[in-house]
């Protein structure tokens, strides 16, 4: 029986939503992970320090008995953010991060950035005090097709934002590209990327081929095979610049599977025995703690976690849940459509 010993690992992208979808899947969450970077984009979303709060508060009262979690909080940009409120949350330990979502990009995300010179103001603010931004790295121009949308946004948002304010640091999160992944490899100690669990399992093949998987359905879109391949290599590097953020995003099936349905996979449940498995398929389980548990407090100047996990490898594939049962209604839990034979035991 093979077995592996990890850091508590750390979620640095997750949704936990609120109400009834958040009591339902926040046990899927502390049951493995340590903190988590919780996304902002409740409706409506979160914005100024007095709502991390409120929403902070609200996921402490929905832990499950005896879960030792810690939710980092962000704000949610707005063109009418205040720098000030950024910079008081910040310097009170209760933000660590602010998100941008370019507006109409995914979900919830009406509220976010259209004109980039009316948040310059909260971006030098955060310059300045090293508050890291995480960015939902995408166009959303009708003439630039969904599947390049991301290299577009490097070459024509990011880059030269960050020629232009060189301190900010910025996490691109949820890279799906091989793009996305050399430019974080370039970007020197202000620049990192999240990497899903999903995305270095599925490509565009898996949502589409023999008739359309919505649970497979999430932004930005999974790609081509050869960009899986290049976020596989990116994680599996051990490379600082790289470290776990599931986007582990929670839909009750019925708005997935509906004429119009959500983006969003929700990993939450087994994302460690998948990068167990994706890890060691590479031949590279000795840098999965990198990846899920070291890179990322580093980046956010965090320590990392004492506690361990330990992993075991069985000889009988290992069964999940195929739904969370939440109050809000069932959530479908990500199927990688292989068999997995990790588990975490402790
Ligand atoms: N990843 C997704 O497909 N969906 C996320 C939003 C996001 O992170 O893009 C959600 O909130 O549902």
């Amino acid at each position: 029986m093979q077995q592996i010993t990890l850091r508590r690992p750390d979620d640095w992208h997750l949704h936990l939503r609120d109400g009834a979808m958040l009591k339902g899947v926040l046990p899927e969450t502390t049951r493995h992970f340590a903190r988590a970077i919780i996304m902002p984009n409740l409706v409506p979303p979160v914005v100024t320090s007095a709502d991390a709060s409120a929403y902070r508060d609200r996921i402490l009262a929905a832990l499950p008995d005896g879960a030792q979690f810690e939710p980092l909080m962000t704000l949610y940009l707005t063109e009418g953010t205040d720098a000030a409120d950024v910079a008081a949350a910040a310097a009170s330990g209760l933000v660590k991060a602010v998100k941008l979502y370019p507006a109409g990009a995914t979900t919830n995300s009406h509220s976010g950035v259209r004109d980039f010179d009316k948040v310059m103001p909260v971006l030098e603010k955060m310059a300045e005090i090293g508050l890291p931004l995480c960015m939902h790295g995408e166009v959303v121009t009708a003439e630039v097709d969904i599947f390049d949308r991301e290299a577009v946004f490097i070459d024509t948002v990011l880059d030269p934002l960050r020629r232009r304010l060189p301190d900010l640091r910025v996490v691109m999160e949820h890279i799906t590209t091989k793009q996305g992944a050399d430019y974080a490899a370039e970007g020197g100690a202000n620049l990192a990327a999240t990497i899903t669990t999903h995305h270095l399992i599925i490509n565009r093949n898996h949502i589409l081929v023999g008739g359309i998987k919505p649970h497979y359905y999430c932004l930005p879109v999974a790609k081509r095979e050869e960009h899986r391949l290049a976020l596989r290599k990116a994680a599996t590097s051990g490379k600082a610049c790289y470290f776990l953020g599931t986007d582990s995003a929670p839909h009750v099936d019925a708005l997935k599977e509906h004429a119009c349905g959500c983006a969003g996979c929700f990993t939450a449940t087994n994302t460690m025995p998948l990068l167990a498995h994706v890890f060691e398929e590479d031949g590279a389980l000795e840098r999965l703690e990198a990846f899920t548990s070291l890179n990322g407090p580093a980046f956010y100047r965090l320590p990392a976690n004492d506690a361990q996990i330990r992993m075991v490898k069985h000889e009988v594939p290992q069964s999940f849940p195929a739904k969370i049962l939440t109050e809000a209604g069932p959530v479908t839990v990500f199927d990688p459509g292989f068999p997995v034979h990790w588990q975490v035991e402790s």
